[in-house]
């Protein structure tokens, strides 16, 4: 797999023959018809997320860094990955915004085997499951060059739009998909996010990760006191109570339990308030 991003110096920014979205697209169109992929000397693709933390494709090596114009939002609907047909989960496209700044990766890639794979799996994955189309733009790392981004536009069939934040989290928490739980899908690009681009602030993908917070809390809680004490209990109680946690029921999603361990410290810091209201809470 490539290099990590502080390794991408000045000369290996390779923007002569890149593949443009055009081109990409003409791709698509001939490929059906096991055309091969254009000559080119190299491939720039723009992930912002799952290509973040999931790309699936072999790379020569990989930069962070933003683009402007575009915010990240969670108005992506998706059967094939994070949820299923009739009930959909919630993945990211990017919305133009004039002040809007997002960060990601730009993944560079050379040769004409491992561009071709690439397509391959990025038309598949992006365009032709997951509703996308590949677009161009500028990315800004150590250097500013154009890259290829798959955007889902307004017009796809996929397309959900927005949507206040808990009703957002709700479908994220209780969706799931054959890639694995939705809420995988949210926390692996915030923690890799977090990681990779300390600097970059994107207040919708932080609120949304609280309120799935929240809500995995209103799910702990109901577990607490269906399964452990008779409702008295105090934020002390729920805090320190581990029969909610380690004890397993048929109908429990394996990956909701785990971020009742892995992320307790998260949940802990919003399960305060509702804990003291004594009536059930929603899940
Ligand atoms: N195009 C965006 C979003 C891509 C994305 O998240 N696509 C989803 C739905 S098609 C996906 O591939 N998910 C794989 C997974 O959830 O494991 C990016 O550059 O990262």
């Amino acid at each position: 797999m490539g290099a990590n991003l502080f390794e991408c110096s000045v000369d290996r920014v390779d923007m002569k023959n890149t593949l443009t979205a055009e081109e990409v697209r003409e791709w698509v169109v001939r490929s059906q018809s096991g055309t091969q992929c254009p000559e080119s000397r190299s491939l720039l693709v723009f992930g912002y997320g799952s290509l973040v933390w999931l790309p699936k494709f072999a790379y020569h090596h990989r930069e962070v860094g933003c683009i402007h114009g575009f915010v990240r939002r969670f108005w992506q609907g998706n059967v094939s990955h994070r949820g299923v047909p009739g009930s959909p989960g919630r993945v990211v496209t990017l919305v133009a915004d004039r002040e809007g700044v997002t960060w990601g990766v730009a993944y560079h890639l050379k040769g004409k085997q491992q561009i071709e794979s690439a397509l391959q799996h990025l038309v598949t994955r992006e365009m032709i499951k997951g509703g996308y189309d590949v677009a161009t733009t500028m990315f800004h790392g150590q250097l500013s060059y154009n890259v290829l981004t798959f955007v889902a536009t307004p017009d796809n069939a996929h397309y959900l739009g927005p949507a206040p934040v808990d009703t957002v989290a709700n479908t994220i928490v209780n969706s799931r998909g054959q890639s694995g739980h939705n809420l995988e899908y949210i926390f692996n690009l915030v923690d890799a996010l977090r990681v990779e681009a300390p600097q970059g602030v994107d207040n919708h993908l932080h609120s949304l990760e609280e309120a799935c917070h929240r809500r995995l809390s209103h799910i702990l809680i109901n577990r607490h006191r269906a399964f452990c004490c008779d409702g008295t209990d105090t934020s002390e109680c729920m805090a320190e109570c581990h029969k909610c946690l380690t004890t397993r029921h048929s109908d429990d999603d394996a990956y909701i339990i785990d971020c009742f361990t892995r992320r307790m410290d998260k949940i802990k810091a919003v399960i305060a308030p509702i804990v003291q209201q004594p009536e059930k809470v929603k899940n």
